[in-house]
């Protein structure tokens, strides 16, 4: 019922507009006991009031990102079907296999979509099969493209796809919001897979699709099956690729100017050989390659570990993603015990992406430090309750010499005097960068050297303050410049490989362009929505 408007007015508290509603809400959200309350409340305030909700995110960055994304996030997604209160993303079921298009038009910005993160809930973070529970991964990446980069909320489309869910839990669960069934076989998936990616170029023409939180094997098989067809990309496998060579470059640099190690001699050891580890090791071997080393001798560099040890190529019956990296040099005894692989391998560079909570014990941390001057040590699982080492434990275990980056975030430490900062090694530095560098140019495919170009540009925007700080990644506050500068890189990419249809910008010079993209960054406004009445 809406009331003529004097006195509908007569209902707004009569100072209402002329208070602070950031300090109001500010207020409000840190009254709330735990994470997911606070999650809940944010979610309601970007409902009512979009434009102070995102007001609110790009002034308080360090204090809301770790509740929109991770670690809270992940807390969301396991109890979405307990604390949904409305809808806000888009499902596609099984179930709409053979009329996917119409479930597609159903959206309400139709063909102004231009950014979708798309989810099937079979591995969220390190959490595993969260079926339709997975929606809040979507929202939470998109509230960063938005945020951190810049893209125009109502562009923006998270969705999930409800294929069922082989956790029993869920499915015996009442309030459960997902279809109650196994996941499908490969060729039925498939068959939904083809339909959907076609229905969403027509129904979306100018849409980039952002594939998240796929179960490893679908990771790189849609990887493979879909990026020469579609524009689109592997959030796990090159997103994370991107954002880790960033990061290790820049460790690599610190550690090497104690040390003296040169990049060519890291020797770098991935424990967790799964979308993440993978598409990192082959995002550092080809970025080895540029500098001049043979194919065979960047692969050298890096050993991968799994739930069965050290991968090497003669274990029987393993994985397609795992061939490429499987050491063919290692004799004798299987190698199962991380401590006997680092004694092994002696590396440089220790890479967590396992999902086992403090894997890296504090053996094996005081181990990486008695061989390095500077240990780089990244446990990079999410959300912190699956990360491989606390910040406090690295810090003290290696008299802060540790170079650190993880995925969740951390506060900063003091350790004898010092107040040490950690790193961030998580794809959010990346992700926004190229979706805006991808939709701007209108590229029609995610090319490597896109995604290689956007790690580059973010190893290089550390600040004087930060180098100095000897940081590896720019502080977070920073991150909407940071964005336009990947994007840029990400533009030009586009432009050499041929894969741009938006010409305009081939004439621009590199700061001109730097402008234009910084223009284009969508701002909430302060023009609040008045209460519902
Ligand atoms: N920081 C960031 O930006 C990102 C972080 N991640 C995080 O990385 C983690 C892994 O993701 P993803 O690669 O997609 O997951 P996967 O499930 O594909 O891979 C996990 C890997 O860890 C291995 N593993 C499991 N248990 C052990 C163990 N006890 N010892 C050694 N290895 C083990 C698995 O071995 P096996 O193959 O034998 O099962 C597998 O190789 C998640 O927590 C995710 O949140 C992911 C993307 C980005
Ligand atoms: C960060 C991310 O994409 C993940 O943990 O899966
Ligand atoms: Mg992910």
């Amino acid at each position: 019922m809406s009331l003529p408007m004097p006195l509908a007015a007569a209902r707004i508290p009569p100072y209402f507009l002329n208070t602070d509603h950031r300090q109001r809400s500010l207020t409000q959200l840190r009254s709330k006991h735990t994470g997911l309350e606070q999650y809940i409340y944010l979610n309601g305030l970007k409902e009512r009031d979009p434009n102070l909700f995102y007001e609110i995110l790009l002034g308080n960055m360090l204090e809301i990102i770790p509740i929109l994304y991770t670690p809270t996030v992940g807390d969301a997604c396991s109890n979405y079907s307990h604390i949904w209160r409305r809808p806000e993303g888009l499902y596609v079921t099984i179930e709409n296999k053979g009329h996917i298009r119409q479930v597609l038009r159903s959206w309400p910005t139709g063909a102004a979509a231009r950014i979708a993160v798309v989810t099937d809930g079979s591995r969220i973070l390190g959490l595993g099969d969260l079926g339709a529970n997975g929606l809040p991964i979507a929202i939470g990446k998109l509230d960063l493209y938005i945020g951190g980069a810049g893209i125009k909320p109502t562009t923006t489309v998270p969705i999930c796809l409800d294929l069922g869910t082989n956790t029993e839990k869920f499915i015996n669960d009442p309030l459960y919001l997902g279809v109650r069934r196994k996941r499908p076989d490969t060729a039925e998936m498939d068959e939904f897979m083809n339909e959907f990616m076609e229905g969403m170029k027509e129904v979306f023409p100018q849409l980039l699709v952002q594939f998240e939180d796929f179960s490893t094997d679908n990771a790189f098989r849609y990887l493979e099956m879909f990026r020469n067809k579609y524009r689109c990309f592997n959030d796990d496998i090159q997103g994370t690729g991107s954002v880790v060579l960033s990061g290790f470059l820049n460790a690599a640099r610190l550690a090497s100017s104690a040390a003296g190690t040169p990049l060519h001699d890291q020797r770098i050891l991935f424990f967790g050989a799964g979308s993440a580890g993978i598409g990192v090791a082959k995002q550092l071997t080809s970025f080895f390659t540029l500098l001049g080393m043979s194919e065979e001798e960047a692969r050298s560099r890096i050993y991968t570990v799994d739930s069965k040890g050290l991968i090497t190529a003669d274990r029987k019956g393993l994985q397609e993603h795992k061939k490429y990296f499987a050491r063919t040099d290692y004799q004798g005894p299987p190698l199962t015990s991380l401590i006997d692989i680092i004694d092994y391998v002696k590396p440089t560079a220790l890479l967590g992406l396992s999902t086992i909570h403090k894997a890296f014990t504090e053996d094996v941390v005081r181990m990486m430090a008695s061989f390095n001057t500077r240990p780089i040590i990244f446990p990079l699982s999410n959300p912190v309750s699956l990360c491989e080492l606390d910040y406090t434990d690295a810090i003290h275990w290696t008299n802060g010499s540790v170079v650190f980056a993880s995925g969740s975030p951390y506060k900063p430490h003091e350790f004898e005097g010092k107040v040490y900062e950690p790193g961030q090694g998580n794809n959010m530095y990346i992700f926004p960068g190229i979706g805006m560098g991808a939709i701007l140019s209108k590229a029609r495919h995610v090319t490597d050297s896109m995604v290689e170009q956007a790690s580059i540009a973010l190893a290089g925007s550390l600040s004087a303050d930060e180098t100095s700080s000897e940081l590896i990644y720019p502080r977070l506050t920073r991150i909407r410049d940071i964005s336009a500068q990947i994007a840029l890189a990400v533009i030009r990419a586009a432009q050499k490989d041929n894969v741009d249809e938006n010409s305009l910008f081939r004439n621009l010079s590199d700061d001109a362009l730097l402008e234009y993209i910084k223009a284009k960054q969508w701002q909430p406004t302060n023009a609040h929505s008045l209460p519902r009445l």
